[in-house]
């Protein structure tokens, strides 16, 4: 008897374009989501964005709440659901980066309450995925989390954002390539759940985004619109293995690692990126495609050393020995990689 079932939970509005910021009461609106909004956003993106939507719904007679949180943490999660409590929030608006989103999707999900999803900068591809990203301890959790209903991605204010922060999002979705070919690995050695769909999207997404790399430029906002549309196709990736798999292998294992143990973590994208180097040259060795993926990031403008993310060359090697460990999520790392190799694959690549 066949016994499958599967849900796949993708927003209903996604409103992408010059100046849409100004649409978010409309794509709320039709969605029928009752009672008072509550705006969560950083520092930055709710002076960039935030007091923005807080006004739209102002002169609209909702009756908007706000509240400002300037880390991703558990923590932060539960002062978001706290607060929420205390303003009988009705639905939740994430404004800003990867963090803010991830925040609010987590304590909507708790709350089970609506999400709207409005992302300020190109710098991630969680603006449309189920899942938060969260540090604890000596771990990374990827946590199943509420799916935003609609996404709200303003290319003006995305192009506006510092341009470092699109070459993030450029690099996050250019690891796909190794996250798909991890997951395909775990899929043959461990068995692990493969979606061929998702993988192929997530590759697609990726395959698109380097063939666009002359048209993404700084100052261009057209850029912001071909790296947002990649953004939202990887997450819809992972809407559909509903898991990170498909935009998450060993690069992100290492990302997490730096974020823990660097002193001063690079972004997330360009991390993500140096790890798609040197984890496609385990893949695929001296001759295989790390010097592709090299190029590929080089061509956007994102880091391809060690010096370029501002981390110092024993720390990669720390973390690459070490990344195997921050979760139960087989990839090209194994059960972890000597010093020596860890040090030969950093060294081959370029990247110290
Ligand atoms: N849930 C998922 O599927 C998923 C996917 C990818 C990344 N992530 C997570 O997202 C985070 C990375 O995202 P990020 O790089 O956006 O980090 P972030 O949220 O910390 O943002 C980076 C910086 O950009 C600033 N910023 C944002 N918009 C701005 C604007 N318009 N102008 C000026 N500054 C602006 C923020 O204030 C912050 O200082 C990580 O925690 C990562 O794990 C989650
Ligand atoms: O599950 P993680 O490893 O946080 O990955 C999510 C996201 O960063 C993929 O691009
Ligand atoms: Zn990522």
């Amino acid at each position: 008897m066949f016994e499958k079932s599967t849900w796949i939970r993708l927003p209903r509005n996604v409103v992408v374009g010059h100046g849409v910021l100004d649409q978010t009461l409309d794509a709320v609106d039709e969605l029928h989501l009752a009672g008072r909004p509550l705006v969560v956003s950083s520092p930055t993106p709710h002076a960039v964005a935030g007091e923005r939507v807080v006004d739209q719904f102002e002169d609209a007679g909702y009756d908007p709440a706000e509240v400002v949180i300037d880390e991703a943490s558990f923590d932060a999660v539960q002062r978001v659901i706290a607060h929420a409590e205390d303003v009988d929030a009705g639905f939740m608006l994430g404004v800003g980066g990867g963090k803010a989103i991830d925040i609010t999707k987590m304590a909507a999900d708790d709350l089970g309450l609506g999400f709207v999803s409005v992302p300020t900068a190109a710098s991630h591809d969680g603006i449309v995925s189920g899942r938060g990203s969260v540090p604890e301890g000596d771990t990374r959790h990827s946590v199943a989390a509420e799916p935003p209903l609609a996404v709200v991605a303003d290319t003006e204010v995305l192009a506006e954002a510092p341009w470092r922060l699109t070459t993030a999002g450029c690099a996050d979705i250019i690891s796909n390539y190794t996250a798909v070919r991890d997951w395909e690995l775990a899929h043959r050695l461990k068995n692990v759940p493969y979606s061929e769909y998702a993988g192929a999207l997530s590759q697609m997404t990726a395959e698109m985004l380097v063939d666009s790399a002359s048209s993404i430029k700084k100052g261009l906002e057209e850029s912001s619109w071909i790296v947002v549309k990649a953004l939202v196709s990887s997450g819809v990736a992972m809407s559909i293995a509903d898991s990170s798999r498909p935009a998450s292998g060993a690069e992100h294992l290492f990302s997490h690692q730096l974020d823990r143990i660097a002193p001063d973590p690079g972004l997330h994208g360009h991390q993500v990126g140096v790890g798609a180097i040197m984890t496609e040259y385990l893949h695929s060795g001296p001759k295989g495609r790390w010097r592709d993926v090299r190029d590929a990031l080089g061509a956007i403008g994102a880091p391809t050393t060690a010096d370029e993310l501002g981390i110092d060359d024993e720390t990669v090697v720390e973390a690459l020995t070490t990344a195997h460990e921050i979760r139960d999520r087989y990839t090209v790392l194994g059960d972890g990689m000597s010093e020596e190799a860890a040090i030969e694959a950093a060294t081959v690549t370029g990247v110290v």
